[in-house]
């Protein structure tokens, strides 16, 4: 690959393991429809969770101008961690089960629009986050997302279909649990089903869980789904795909820049992917901390 200094230089990293759709195809898209005119390019499957950490860590180094992570959120988030308050760029070729921090910054879910997207090159700054240390880009939760979280990477099977397969089956099955929560300050005590810090708008699939999270504000959306009754079950699943939550009784929304919680389970989800945590934990906004190209 011969390099002009004039290009943009460009290395996308492929999670052979995301999603349900084909790979197979994605190099040859990217060599027809990347604009050759304007990047030099090198392409790198992934080998090992965690290796597009390491592979965006030295495209940093090496002052790559973007890094664009073919895969899912949790994909997005292993390169997005590594480019954090970098002048590198985080890019998405959406392959993932869900897709959600890619669909909430309406990058197009067809590959060969999202190459096009990439052409014009358009950077956004966006707010990151983490919890207890740990970055996330879109969301991460506790209660029944972090379940489902687990449960969804021992099934074995990827893509949306399988997700609400898990979903369905452990519904019926969980326990919500006390939570205490500090908002910049303010106390709320909850019996929750499920409690999640919101950058990003959604979930993924258009299941928007914070219908009104900004991901450039400065702020992370508390997003609290109470007990509920299972009559009630039909009516939540229609509010969480039309954008409506904020409608429901069972919901409560709060936004600030640092959250203190306590629980009293030790798992939580950061962009999808399960994680073990302690029972005190505190969510923290990183404002303006990430460019992406959207
Ligand atoms: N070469 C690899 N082999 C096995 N697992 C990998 C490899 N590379 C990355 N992974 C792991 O694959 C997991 C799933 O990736 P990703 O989140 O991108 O897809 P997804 O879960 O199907 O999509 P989404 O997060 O949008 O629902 C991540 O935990 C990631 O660490």
């Amino acid at each position: 690959m011969s390099v002009s200094l004039s290009k943009y230089k460009l290395l996308f990293i492929i999670n052979p393991n995301s999603g349900v759709q084909s790979k197979d195809k994605v190099i040859q898209l990217i060599e027809k429809h990347l604009d050759h005119s304007k990047f030099n390019y090198q392409v790198i499957y992934t080998e090992h969770p965690k290796h597009a950490v390491t592979l965006s860590k030295d495209g940093v180094l090496n002052k790559l101008d973007a890094v664009i992570a073919v895969g899912g959120d949790g994909s997005v988030n292993e390169v997005g961690q590594a480019l954090i308050h970098t002048n590198t760029a985080l890019g998405i070729l959406p392959f993932g089960s869900g897709n959600g921090l890619a669909r909430s910054l309406k990058i197009p879910m067809d590959t060969v629009e999202a190459i096009k997207c990439i052409n014009r090159f358009k950077r956004k700054r966006i707010d990151t986050a983490t919890i207890n240390g740990e970055p996330f880009l879109g969301t991460a939760g506790l209660g029944f997302d972090a379940h489902v979280g687990w449960k969804f990477s021992e099934f074995g099977q990827r893509g949306f279909f399988s997700y609400m397969k898990v979903t369905a089956n452990e519904f019926y099955k969980f326990i919500p649990d006390r939570y205490t929560i500090e908002v910049d300050g303010k106390n709320i005590e909850s019996h929750a089903f499920l409690v999640s810090f919101a950058n990003s708008s959604q979930y993924g699939n258009n299941a928007w869980i914070a219908p009104s999270a900004e991901i450039d504000n400065g702020l992370i959306s508390v997003c609290v789904l109470e007990q509920f009754p299972a009559l009630m079950v039909p009516d939540m699943i229609f509010k969480l795909f039309s954008k409506q939550l904020e409608k429901s009784k069972y919901y409560k929304t709060y936004k600030g820049k640092e959250i203190k919680i306590k629980h009293h389970r030790d798992i939580a989800h950061i962009d999808g992917e399960p994680i073990k945590v302690k029972e005190d934990l505190v969510i923290k906004v990183l404002p303006s901390s990430l460019d992406v190209i959207c």
